[in-house]
């Protein structure tokens, strides 16, 4: 049977990309999305706003809900500290299969646990699973009709913590409209957008960057 898009974007890290080389993974996977097949990766563009806000927070624990082929799970963990660790959530098998090898060949499999399953399923277990008291990032990119639901699920599990960063992916398109309204307006968040494009192509979308006041 006919190959899907996430096993012929591996082919294309496995063809370009060096093994142990986080860069050339990314390069690769935003090279097959600009000049073969398009897909959802937050790519080249948003992924510089991405690899800022990173490099600036400089946290140990991340979380990214959404890892689909792990092109932003590479993107932020090559930037991340020894020591520092990501835990990303993809509950499609086949889609965390592929994620899997892609961090894999860009060596990053020590900074990076990939769980397979549903955010609201692993989100309330954090604590007693990974002992994880608080996160100092968190990634969104997964259902956009789960932001909101799963923030306010993190707020409750009391895994966000005074400074803790949310990063929003597409919150113009496909946009993100429920949390959006709740981030900007909740007192126990500082909020601010990042215009930019929808990956590889014109269209506008924009991160929007979080802080948890406590
Ligand atoms: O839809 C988009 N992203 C969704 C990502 C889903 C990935 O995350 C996984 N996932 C989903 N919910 C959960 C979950 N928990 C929630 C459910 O239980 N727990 C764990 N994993 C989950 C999926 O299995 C996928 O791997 C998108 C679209 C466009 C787009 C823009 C314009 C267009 F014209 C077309 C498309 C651009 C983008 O950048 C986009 O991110
Ligand atoms: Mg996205």
């Amino acid at each position: 049977t006919r190959s899907t898009r996430p096993q012929r974007l591996l082919k294309a890290v496995q063809k370009r990309a060096t093994r142990g080389d986080p860069q050339s993974v990314i390069s690769a996977i935003d090279h097959f999305c600009r000049h073969s097949e398009w897909a959802m990766n937050v790519g080249d563009e948003k992924g510089s706003i991405l690899d800022s806000v990173v490099s600036e927070l400089n946290p140990e624990k991340v979380l990214e809900l959404g890892t689909y082929c792990g092109y932003s799970t590479v993107r932020i963990a090559r930037l991340l500290p020894p020591g520092a660790r990501l835990i990303t959530l993809e509950f499609n098998a086949d889609y965390a299969a592929i994620a899997r090898q892609v961090i894999s060949w860009a060596g990053l499999e020590d900074k990076i646990q990939l769980v397979e399953g549903a955010s609201e399923d692993w989100i309330p277990r954090m604590k007693e699973h990974f002992g994880i008291e608080t996160f100092d990032f968190v990634f969104l990119d997964h259902w956009k009709d789960r932001y909101l639901p799963d923030t306010k699920l993190m707020e409750d599990c009391g895994l966000l913590r005074k400074g803790t960063v949310l990063l929003a992916d597409n919150v113009i398109c496909p946009g993100v409209p429920d949390y959006l309204e709740y981030v900007r307006n909740s007192l126990s968040y500082k909020s601010s957008y990042f215009k930019s494009h929808l990956e590889y192509t014109k269209a506008e979308d924009g991160l929007e960057k979080s802080v948890f006041l406590g």
